[in-house]
């Protein structure tokens, strides 16, 4: 089994909702995130690949668009933006796209890492 990633990055801001008033995460605070897209294959294309990185350039394309300097509880629709609940949107997006997505990650600080990986 071939194992390929590619990460993108975006800088947002979030609020948690459901927290203790004194956690800081229910706070209007911002991460600079990076979003980390893992694909498997059995087997390699003619040219050598699982997929070409470069076929995963609308991806990179949503996330400037959509996410950069957002709001993320605006973009998501709710106040539960979590790393967690990232990763699982950013995992259906793109295996609809290309069904070799296996799993997403998804980084708020450069020591936190939450995956969804069904
Ligand atoms: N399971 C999750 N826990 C937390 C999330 C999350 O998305 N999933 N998010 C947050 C905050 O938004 C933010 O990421 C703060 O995280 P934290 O690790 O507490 O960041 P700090 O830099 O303050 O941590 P230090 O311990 O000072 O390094 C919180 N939890
Ligand atoms: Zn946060």
């Amino acid at each position: 089994m071939f194992t390929i990633t590619k990460q993108f990055a975006f800088s947002a801001s979030h609020q948690l909702a459901g927290l203790d008033a004194d956690h800081p995460c229910s706070r209007l605070h911002g991460h600079n995130y990076i979003v980390e897209v893992e694909l498997k294959g059995a087997t390699l294309d003619a040219r050598g690949f699982v997929r070409d990185y470069r076929e995963l350039g609308p991806l990179k394309r949503m996330i400037d668009d959509e996410f950069d300097h957002r709001h993320l509880n605006e973009v998501l629709g709710h106040d539960h933006p979590t790393a967690e609940q990232l990763a699982l949107f950013f995992y259906d997006w793109a295996h609809d796209r290309w069904p070799e997505v296996s799993a997403v990650r998804v980084s708020e600080t450069p020591k936190t890492w939450a995956e969804y990986r069904p």
